[in-house]
């Protein structure tokens, strides 16, 4: 297991990337750093998400560069070779977590029951993922779990927004969120990093 070092103290917010246009991840790596944000995980959802990673890697040094969407061993490791410096998955399994602990990175396993927390303090962890956070019950869950289960710390992601960032950042098992709201499709489509970044120094400025 590697939650080391820490994830979830970073940016208040993690910034959820879909790249459908490998031109466009430099750019939005570097609005997100002009917006005070010098984090990003790109979901390996399209196929040039693992090309997007090397070359903000490469192009953008001053942004710790994450993979999302780890569902399959295997693209651990490809990841980490395209030069990810974080993982996330939405999920874990025993052969997730080893691939994921084999690529030395440090890394956030998602889990959205009080058995899956469990399970994953068992292994180690204490920096989860809550996903899909407003589906499985929101921030209310989780400030409902921070009794029995004080150890775990987490980063809520799936369905926060600027409308309700808040009722998660204020609760004292939660680091930080993950979200796309930072830079939304017809932005990204638009080239309109400029607005890109303005979400980004709000996100910046949220109090945790
Ligand atoms: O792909 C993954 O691994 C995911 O975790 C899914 C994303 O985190 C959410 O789709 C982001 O959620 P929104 O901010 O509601 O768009």
């Amino acid at each position: 297991m590697t939650n080391s070092p820490s994830l979830l103290d970073r940016v208040p917010v993690i910034p959820v990337v879909v790249v459908d246009d490998l031109g466009d991840a430099v750019p939005v790596a570097r609005a997100l750093v002009a917006g005070g944000i010098p984090m990003i995980e790109l979901t390996l959802r399209t196929p040039c998400a693992l090309d997007a990673i090397k070359a903000i890697a490469t192009e953008v040094p001053e942004i710790c560069v994450g993979a999302g969407t780890i569902v399959e061993p295997v693209q651990a490791a490809q990841a980490a070779d395209a030069g990810a410096q974080f993982l996330v998955s939405p999920g874990s399994t025993e052969t997730l977590l080893k691939a994921m602990t084999d690529t030395g990175l440090p890394h956030l396993p998602g889990a959205a029951t009080v058995s899956e927390v469990l399970f994953l303090l068992e292994h180690g962890y204490r920096e989860l993922k809550f996903f899909p956070a407003e589906a499985s019950g929101g921030a209310k869950f989780l400030g409902s779990i921070h009794s029995p289960v004080p150890a775990a710390r987490f980063c809520p992601t799936g369905g926060i927004s600027t409308s309700n960032v808040g009722d998660y950042l204020s609760l004292p098992n939660v680091g930080c969120v993950g979200g796309s709201w930072l830079t939304p499709a017809d932005a990204v489509k638009q080239q309109d990093w400029d607005r890109i970044s303005g979400l980004a120094r709000e996100a910046a400025a949220l109090a945790r």
